[in-house]
């Protein structure tokens, strides 16, 4: 194209999405009146509004995050018909309602993102946009069937992976590639596995699929809701912006030790512990560790009636326990029948001994009413209901966990491994979560305790909303007049506190996380190679549908319980039903820093595949062997030559090196430096340390150095040494 026909076709460009921009400018000032309207309405009931005013909201931060870069590329098809595709959908609303501008989720875009030079898809050319806010700074063309006029086809890609990192991960809807396409895209509705080395975009290609999935699927979606399983909160954080960006909420975001309502559990057992909790035989022990807590007394246990006096012993236990037990309820609801039949068999002993030598076998009605009499006054009986309790108590999971760690006799009757005994029970770990999950489902629900937790909650929201009547009151001079109605018609803080409990008001995501119950329409797993046989237990009841993105890399696990292969973690849940799909272009890694991350692969990883890198950035990876004492040092001047930068850098490094994370804090990120601290240790470090390493040579996008103070590992041979002094040799390869 002469540089005349470029100027005027950018012209036009510009032209033509200043104008989508006029529109969403026109939507968005609807959108903001009808969210004020909302604000405002008075002549309808709370619930109404409440409901409305959210819809509203969510149309207006819709409109309002596509902002950036709203329309991001062109398609002209074979025909001469010619689509833009971007953020979201515009529609002439006077010609028609002709697209003016696709929304890059649907079918008609499709082709935007998988057309090439060999399956052109009946396209002519691809056009992208390379945007600053609202602006259009430049386009590349693809042109398809014409060989030799194919422009920077990959200058939006390039331009996209080299740029420098910021606080977050980006969204990548203008860029997405045809192998990533056709996962985003994938119809199959149950478990889908995606593998791909380092930084072939699984993470990006989870959310985008969620995205695609909430568009497509819009109302079952937005009804159930969409769980995202990541490895730590600060990966969570990372990612977290990506759906946001693409105008989506209704997502859950979690690692595994949030996914028990009201525990935020983080800490970690050692790696042999966490492979005996992960393990599905821990099953048995748990069920073990229940039918422990179903006693026989070993004294008989005296009960004191009015005419007579019997005992509680491990007889009567015995039967009613092995009744209680026959109905397969859960502990907590089997206590019922094992408190009736005691009852029963003891007022049976109590009859007999009473009606002896004044009732004969004829007087029916008299025995009778005589054990009716029996019965009430056993049921009634104190003493009775708190040994009987002992003998089966009521449990929680916490309650049955924590004293079953703290005693060795416990766990030995249990048939658990000695080694999961610990001094604080309730010191929990990411390797109990799915232990107490298993139980709330073992135990079962305890009416009475539930009936305590609900008069309670009542009675904590009555207290709340007293008080927000009180400021209401204290406020009434300064508020305005939407709001006075609002106050005049909250009269009582009971009726308020009743219409919280009626009308749940909280955002679903709200909702969803509190609920031990919620199942979710779809839930996507990352990092998942690092999950238990337990985790998948816990995921699997939260999603009956078993409609799943699982994405992973068994070269990257570091967790003794994660997994070695995938079709045994899933097989006990969906048998051989489940899709697999590879990503094999690595976005982040430079080639340079691939080759010497795909060496050491190599060696405790023969079988995997190493990620081809999109890109070279012509910085080498340097080593530099550093004496004891001069370790700070050298960090330091890496974190100084780092603030002069643009991006972000890392320190990654065993425990102990200070300022360093250590690899599994920096699983699923990414930075544009990253230095590896004493990676002989890393190596050294439990049974997964090489797998660690890898993770950690894997997180630039542009620069990586590594520190060492002994021998620097064979597989690392390929940096480039950097020698002494550190400023000198450091900086030359930086
Ligand atoms: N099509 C694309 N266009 C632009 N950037 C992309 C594309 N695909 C992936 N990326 C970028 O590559 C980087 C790596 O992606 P991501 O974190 O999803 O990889 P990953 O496979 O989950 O990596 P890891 O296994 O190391 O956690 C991110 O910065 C992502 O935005």
């Amino acid at each position: 194209m002469s540089n005349q026909g470029y100027d005027e076709e950018l012209r036009s460009e510009r032209a033509y999405t200043a104008e989508l921009y006029a529109r969403l400018d026109r939507e968005r000032e609807q959108a903001a009146r009808r969210f004020r309207a909302a604000l405002g309405e008075t002549g309808i009931a709370l619930v109404e509004r409440d409901a409305d005013v959210r819809v509203r909201a969510r149309e207006t931060a819709r409109l309002n995050v596509v902002d950036n870069g709203l329309c991001f590329g062109r398609l002209d098809a074979l025909s001469g018909e010619r689509s833009y595709i971007g953020r979201i959908g515009i529609f002439d609303s006077e010609n028609d309602y002709e697209p003016l501008l696709l929304d890059w989720r649907a079918p008609a875009s499709r082709a935007f993102y998988v057309a090439t030079a060999a399956t052109p898809e009946d396209m002519r050319r691809r056009r992208q946009f390379h945007t600053m806010g609202r602006r259009v700074v430049d386009f590349t063309d693809e042109v398809f069937g014409r060989p030799g006029d194919q422009e920077r086809g990959d200058a939006a890609l390039l331009a996209a992976v080299n740029a420098p990192r910021g606080a977050g991960m980006r969204d990548i809807v203008a860029t997405i590639q045809a192998e990533q396409d056709e996962i985003i895209r994938l119809g199959h509705a149950g478990v889908l596995v995606v593998e791909g080395g380092p930084g072939t975009g699984k993470t990006a290609v989870a959310l985008h699929r969620v995205a695609y999935l909430l568009y497509t699927q819009r109302e079952r979606m937005s009804r159930s809701g969409v769980l995202v399983v990541g490895p730590s909160p600060v990966f969570l954080d990372h990612i977290g912006r990506v759906l946001p960006s693409l105008g989506e909420s209704d997502v859950v975001f979690t690692t595994t030790g949030g996914l028990v309502p009201g525990l935020r559990v983080t800490a970690e057992d050692a790696p042999g512990i966490a492979e005996l909790k992960g393990s599905l035989k821990i099953l048995d022990v748990l069920a073990a560790a229940v039918a422990d807590r179903q006693k026989v007394p070993d004294e008989p246990v005296p009960v004191e009636l009015a005419d007579v006096t019997v005992a509680l012993d491990a007889d009567v236990a015995d039967e009613a326990r092995l009744e209680a037990r026959r109905t397969e309820l859960p502990h907590n609801e089997a206590r019922q029948v094992f408190r009736e039949v005691a009852v029963r068999l003891l007022a049976e002993r109590a009859v007999a001994v009473i009606g002896q030598g004044w009732l004969s076998r004829e007087d029916q009605g008299a025995w009778a009413n005589l054990r009716a009499d029996v019965r009430e006054e056993l049921a009634e009986h104190e003493e009775l209901a708190a040994a009987l309790d002992a003998l089966w108590p009521s449990l929680t999971p916490e309650t049955l966990l924590a004293p079953l760690y703290m005693s060795p006799r416990r766990l030995e009757a249990a048939g658990a491994d000695p080694s999961l005994f610990r001094v604080d029970g309730g010191a929990w770990t990411v390797s109990d979560v799915p232990l107490l999950d298993e139980l709330a489902d073992l135990l079962g629900r305890d009416d009475a305790a539930e009936r305590a937790a609900a008069k309670q909650q009542a009675e904590e929201d009555e207290e709340y909303a007293g008080g927000v009547m009180d400021l209401l009151k204290l406020d009434r001079e300064e508020l305005d007049e939407d709001v006075q109605l609002v106050a005049t018609d909250l009269l009582y803080a009971q009726d308020l506190a009743g219409r919280f409990a009626e009308r749940d008001t909280r955002d679903l995501a709200e909702r969803a996380v509190e609920d031990r119950d919620w199942t979710y329409g779809h839930v996507v797993v990352d990092e998942a190679q690092e999950l238990s046989e337990m985790d998948w237990r816990v995921l699997m009841r939260r999603c009956p549908s078993r409609s799943f993105t699982i994405v992973g890399d068994l070269a990257q696990r570091r967790s003794a319980a994660g997994a070695k292969a995938w079709a045994p973690v899933l097989a006990p849940y969906v048998r051989d039903r489940w899709q697999y799909r590879e990503l094999t272009v690595n976005y982040r890694t430079p080639a340079e820093i691939m080759t010497v991350a795909g060496a050491l692969l190599a060696e405790f990883a023969p079988d995997a595949r190493v990620p081809e890198s999109v890109r070279a950035c012509g910085i080498r990876p340097w080593s530099r062997q550093v004496a004891d004492g001069d370790l700070q040092a050298a960090i330091d001047e890496f974190a100084q030559d780092e603030a002069d930068r643009e991006g972000t850098s890392v320190v990654i490094g065993p425990e102990g090196v200070p300022g360093a994370i250590p690899p599994s804090a920096a699983k699923g990120l990414e930075f544009d430096a990253v230095l590896v601290v004493e990676p002989e240790r890393i190596l050294a470090e439990g049974p997964r340390g090489a797998a660690e390493l890898y993770v950690a040579l894997t997180r630039a996008t542009q620069r990586l150095g590594v520190l060492h103070r002994e021998a620097l590992p064979q597989a690392l041979s390929g940096l480039a040494e950097a020698g002494l002094p550190v400023s000198a040799g450091h900086r030359r390869f930086l």
